[in-house]
């Protein structure tokens, strides 16, 4: 029998006012001209009641909205001259007829800051700011600066009736606005920076009562936060914003985050570019030197990132960032979001661009269920594919199936990985970067009786490989090990340290005795990088219904033979041991749906990337499923009633095995996101429609 294995991580979630404010804000940015850099614009974010509904009847139009209305100048303030930054008043009329005082400031130190706080009759304070927009150059690899805009955000006072009077209002509405997100004003602010790819920032920095802002304020959001920054409430009571340390429903670590960091004060005089703020080392790091740097390992250390560059810097490119007369840090008074996120999107594209070009993966047994879902995750990342795979136990059939998802043709090979020179011949055909090792015989019942096939298959394939893949200088691997490398649970979750060996049968033995030898490789020569992959149990299918687990024989694991019971290929399920020492008495195991154990490899071959030597981790989801909760979920999803009888327990069957995968969680960003139902929706989906395998398709191989 042949294994394959698979993965993928990170989702940046959001909801749909940062989805729609991105896309909207992008192709704005992109089609930046150099008319546009001449231009002002102004912005209304407005708080009264009114506009507060419209908020709500238009949730994606929040901060986006505000760039739309930015076209209309005379909507709010005249239309200050970029240049004129000595102190001025303009004297306007909003879009409710309410007169607007807008006063520009120099600060003499070149600041082009909050330009003006005034207050109406309805006690709303509005703040002009400046903001810096830009344009993307994909093709230069930077991005630049063009066009200032002023930014009007009208921020409804905190207390409700009593006009904000204090003297340094705009800092103070700023810091409520920004820390606790619930005035409108600063939701406007907000909202332009959620979701974005990564962590980022909205810094801003104002200028009040003829003074520099010496801590700019901030808006954080990083995708671990998503929910919550969706489920902010528009309605908040004014009382329970008029304290900048959180008391509704933000989390804590923003007001503290932003209370302990040092002023930006630490960053004059230094030239424009990234910054970082570390929480670790409480202090500002360059990190921007290209745009892949900026994407480095190093970058996951800071919290956010913060932009202090200035007009016609370029972000990306360190040295054109440098500029004769290095622009100072107040001479930004705002820092769009749209700035990083724009930048992570550039990221992303060379990141892409640069996988297609260099990154190829060879994937062993890449026909095999596992292998099969891993390939579609890798080509979704940007990868090239290889597959190697002796057909033993897969299907050209599923090879032909993932062409088509992916859109794309996959060099395979019908190869036997005891076939050295063979192997020699597919990397000397392929410039392989990484091997992801799926290919191997996996069925416990056959290795007791077949040891040496065993031995021979997995170890001597094994040794194999890494033999080929070190005369061709490729040193990074992933490996499709196994939980059964745990024996004997002595404790449960099982973690990566729990003590390894006490297999009881041949193919466990296998799988361990493969993870000493990579272990012993890795020491005896830095440049190799293993990444050691210990599955639960993998189960589910593509979303497709195309391809899926499909057994040679009678089907060893549970799911497989449900689906078959399910389509009528058997009679009943055998459940095997009533009597375990869990809830229902049968054996309770960790089930991980195969297109999150594929996406853990891609999140894998990244962390190989990073030079990361040995490095173990189980592919788990941390929960503990009995037999019984599987026939249910399954009976559920397919509408089918499963037959079971109850039997003895299976020979060498523990009562309990399910892992702990906070590591891969920390390490490789990677968590399983699906869950029963979709498991068994998804495997249903499969076995309904293929309910031979892919022994039913026209030209299968098999
Ligand atoms: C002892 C054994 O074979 N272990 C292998 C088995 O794990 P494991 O035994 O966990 O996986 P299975 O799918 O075979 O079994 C899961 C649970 O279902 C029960 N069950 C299974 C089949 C069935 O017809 N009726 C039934 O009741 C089992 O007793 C167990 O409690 O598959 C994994 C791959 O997915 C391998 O890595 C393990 O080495």
């Amino acid at each position: 029998m042949y294994q394959n294995m698979s993965s993928t991580p990170h989702s940046t979630t959001g909801g749909p006012v940062s989805s729609k404010f991105e896309s909207d804000s992008y192709s704005k940015l992109s089609s930046a001209s150099p008319t546009a850099k001449k231009e002002q614009t102004y912005i209304n974010i407005s708080s009264d009641h009114q506009q507060d509904s419209d908020h709500k009847e238009k949730p994606h139009g929040h901060a986006k909205s505000s760039a739309v209305q930015s076209h209309d100048p005379t909507e709010t303030t005249a239309k200050p001259e970029r240049d004129e930054l000595s102190k001025r008043e303009t004297n306007n009329e909003n879009s409710r007829g309410e007169r607007i005082t807008t006063e520009r400031e120099d600060q003499g130190n070149g600041a082009r800051g909050v330009e003006t706080v005034t207050e109406n009759s309805k006690q709303t304070s509005k703040v002009v700011a400046a903001m810096t927009s830009l344009s993307v150059d994909v093709a230069d690899d930077v991005v630049r600066f063009e066009e200032m805009a002023v930014e009007t955000v009208e921020v409804q006072t905190s207390d409700g009736n009593k006009p904000h009077t204090q003297p340094d209002g705009v800092n103070e509405l700023f810091k409520t606005g920004m820390s606790q997100g619930s005035t409108e004003g600063s939701q406007g602010m907000r909202s332009q920076s959620l979701d974005a790819a990564d962590v980022m920032t909205t810094a801003v920095w104002g200028v009040t009562e003829g003074s520099v802002m010496t801590q700019p304020h901030t808006s954080l959001s990083s995708p671990l936060k998503s929910d919550h920054r969706n489920s902010r409430d528009n309605t908040t009571p004014p009382d329970a914003l008029s304290t900048s340390s959180g008391t509704n429903s933000m989390e804590p670590q923003l007001p503290d985050i932003l209370a302990s960091r040092p002023t930006p004060a630490s960053l004059l005089n230094r030239p424009q570019g990234f910054y970082c703020y570390s929480t670790a080392s409480k202090n500002y790091s360059e990190i921007c030197s290209s745009p892949d740097d900026c994407d480095c390992p190093k970058r996951s250390a800071f919290i956010f990132t913060e932009l202090v560059a200035d007009v016609g810097g370029c972000l990306c490119t360190r040295k054109s960032a440098r500029v004769e007369e290095p622009a100072m840090v107040s001479d930004l008074p705002l820092a769009l979001p749209d700035l990083i996120s724009a930048h992570h999107e550039l990221v992303s594209k060379k990141k892409q661009k640069h996988r297609m070009a260099q990154k190829t993966v060879l994937v062993t047994g890449g026909a095999g269920y596992i292998g099969s879902h891993v390939i579609i995750e890798l080509i979704q990342d940007g990868f090239d594919i290889v597959v190697l795979d002796n057909l033993v136990n897969a299907s050209m059939e599923s090879i032909r199936r993932v062409e088509k998802i992916a859109g794309k043709k996959i060099p395979t090979y019908s190869v036997d990985l005891l076939d050295k020179n063979a192997v020699d011949d597919v990397f000397k055909k392929h410039k392989i970067s990484s091997v992801i090792h799926l290919a191997g015989l996996k069925a416990v019942g056959e290795s007791c009786e077949l040891p040496l096939l065993y031995y021979k298959t997995n170890v001597g394939g094994t040794t194999n490989l890494l033999e080929v893949m070190e005369a061709n200088g490729v040193f990074n691997i992933v490996f499709s090990s196994s939980a059964t490398v745990y024996g004997l649970p002595q404790f449960l979750p099982l973690t990566e340290d729990h003590p390894v060996g006490g297999c009881t049968n041949p193919y466990g033995k296998t799988k361990f005795m493969i993870e000493q030898i990579l272990s012993d490789l890795c020491t005896s020569n830095k440049k190799w990088n293993v990444a050691v992959l210990r599955y639960f149990n993998p189960v589910g299918a593509h979303k497709s219904g195309t391809i899926g687990e499909d057994p040679s024989g009678v089907p060893n694991n549970l799911m497989p033979f449900m689906g078959q019971v399910a389509v009528g290929r058997r009679a009943s399920l055998t459940v095997y041991g009533s009597d375990y020492d869990t809830p229902d008495g049968t054996g309770v195991r960790d089930y991980i749906h195969v297109v999150d154990l594929a996406l853990g490899h891609v999140a894998a071959v990244h962390k190989l990337n990073e030079q990361c030597g040995l490095k173990v981790y189980n592919l788990g989801t941390g929960q503990g499923v009995s037999v019984l909760d599987m026939v249910k979920a399954f009976e559920k999803a397919s509408g089918k009633k499963i037959p079971y009888e109850l039997a003895e327990r299976r020979l060498g069957d523990i009562a309990s095995c399910y892992g702990d995968p906070s590591l891969a969680a920390k390490e490789l960003n990677w968590t399983a996101t699906r869950g029963l139902d979709e498991m068994c929706e998804d495997l249903w989906r499969w076995q309904s429609q293929n309910p031979q395998g892919y022994k039913g398709a026209e030209g299968s191989s098999q």
